[in-house]
């Protein structure tokens, strides 16, 4: 078989987002999941510029050598736009070698180790009644656990929270991505944030009982002294993880958090490669990887990473945010149905105008994505018609000032 055809598809039903479609010599056609939010359009360069030509003439079953090629050959390595690009072929890849072989992608990769895939949904509220309200969605939608993010009093507009000007009781459930040409600015202030936490979530356990999951995400906002702090007050409220703690360019930072709190630690959906985790892995500084298959190159460096972590008795925590696409979505899926060390999923459900794009075959009931053993490769299609009816309009994701005025991690 061989690769006659590898197109980059630019669309945005609500939001944008970036698939490579490969077409082969014997009709079967694979898709991948390029989406970088806010800067969708230099992968989409990436692709269409310099990697499509070279996957002409090249036999799909190769994923292993086709993605070793695209890493090494360009010379410069590593980073969210080529491996974003990367990840796109390794997805459009397992999908052609699915169809070929009549089997869905976990096939492939050992078969299924569960049922299903128990999901967390996000909870969000600007102050205590409407978090109860967005939990208690959450749960009537079929989630099993829930991560919490509310206001910081005294803040205008922070992470997770839904922009303040919307309608009250706007769920945070739609990643954003300002659209226009500048990125919005928001407000930050650490100590109190780490002030207010704890109370919520003495609220929510009151409210929820003590065995619902909980999961809340910091977001890259704290120093490693700030995580310790904040990973120690939450213990009594028995957090499934905190998320993202402090920014991990520096892994070594883990060992200062870890030292002063057992509240288990999730890292990793801004990470690209299987390098970004080898400390934390090692030295068991986290129990979660929070890599997405769109971002850290593929369903192929996904697994491995996983079965890394599995020596370490590190669990899956995959990205599922509603900018990796249905496509990303449904690739980590079949990685997580696979792997024997599985935690949980984020799923954050896309829009009706995202679905009239792609169509999914993977279902949500009882609490668990369940893939559908019929559907071969990834299990998902792309409406082209669809996809054009949206171009593509520039967004950014916001980021924070402090009240000094110094940037800071959103
Ligand atoms: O855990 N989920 C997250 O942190 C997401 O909400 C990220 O901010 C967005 O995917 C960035 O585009
Ligand atoms: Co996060």
């Amino acid at each position: 078989m061989k690769i006659i055809a590898a197109e980059v598809i630019v669309s945005s039903p609500s939001r944008n987002f970036v698939t490579l479609k490969i077409s082969t010599d014997e009709g079967l056609t694979g898709l991948g999941d390029a989406t970088l939010n806010g800067r969708e359009l230099a992968v989409a360069s990436y692709l269409g510029d310099h990697l499509c030509q070279l996957l002409i003439g090249r036999d799909p079953h190769r994923i292993e050598d086709t993605w070793q090629f695209l890493y090494r050959s360009s010379y410069w390595r590593r980073g969210p736009v080529t491996m974003a690009a990367i990840a796109a072929v390794d997805m459009a890849l397992w999908d052609i070698k699915g169809k070929a072989a009549g089997l869905p992608v976990y096939q492939l990769l050992g078969g299924a180790s569960r049922t299903g895939l128990r999901t967390y949904g996000h909870a969000s509220g600007r102050d205590l009644p409407e978090l109860f309200d967005s939990v208690r969605e959450n749960l009537a939608e079929g989630h099993t656990s829930v991560r919490i993010q509310t206001a910081v009093p005294g803040l205008k507009a922070i992470y997770g929270i839904a922009a303040q000007e919307q309608s009250s009781g706007e769920r945070y459930d739609y990643e954003p991505a300002g659209r226009g040409a500048h990125p919005v600015e928001e407000d930050w202030d650490t100590r109190a944030y780490l002030n207010h936490l704890p109370s919520v979530f003495e609220a929510v356990r009151n409210e929820f009982g003590p065995d619902l999951p909980l999961l809340h995400d910091g977001h890259h906002r704290m120093t490693p002294i700030q995580a310790a702090k904040l990973g120690k007050s939450l213990e009594p409220y028995d957090l499934f993880w905190l998320e993202d703690c402090t920014p991990a360019e520096n892994q070594e930072a883990l060992r200062l958090v870890r030292q002063h709190t057992t509240t288990p630690l999730a890292i990793g959906e801004v990470f690209n490669t299987v390098w970004d985790f080898q400390t934390l892995i090692r030295e068991q500084l986290i129990d979660y990887v929070r890599a997405a298959s769109t971002h850290f190159g593929g369903i192929s460096p996904l697994k491995k990473v996983m079965d890394y972590a599995a020596q370490y008795q590190i669990k899956s925590g995959f990205h599922g945010p509603t900018d990796i696409s249905p496509v990303g979505f449904a690739a980590q899926c079949h990685v997580g149905l696979a792997i024997h060390n599985y935690g949980i999923q984020e799923y954050m459900l896309h829009s009706a105008q995202t679905n009239e794009v792609f169509q999914q075959s993977l279902s949500f009931s009882g609490g668990l994505i369940r893939l559908d053993p019929s559907a071969p490769g990834l299990g998902i299609s792309l409406d082209e018609d669809a996809a054009a009816r949206y171009p593509y309009q520039q967004a950014y994701l916001p980021y924070n000032r402090l009240a000094d005025g110094t940037v800071h991690d959103w």
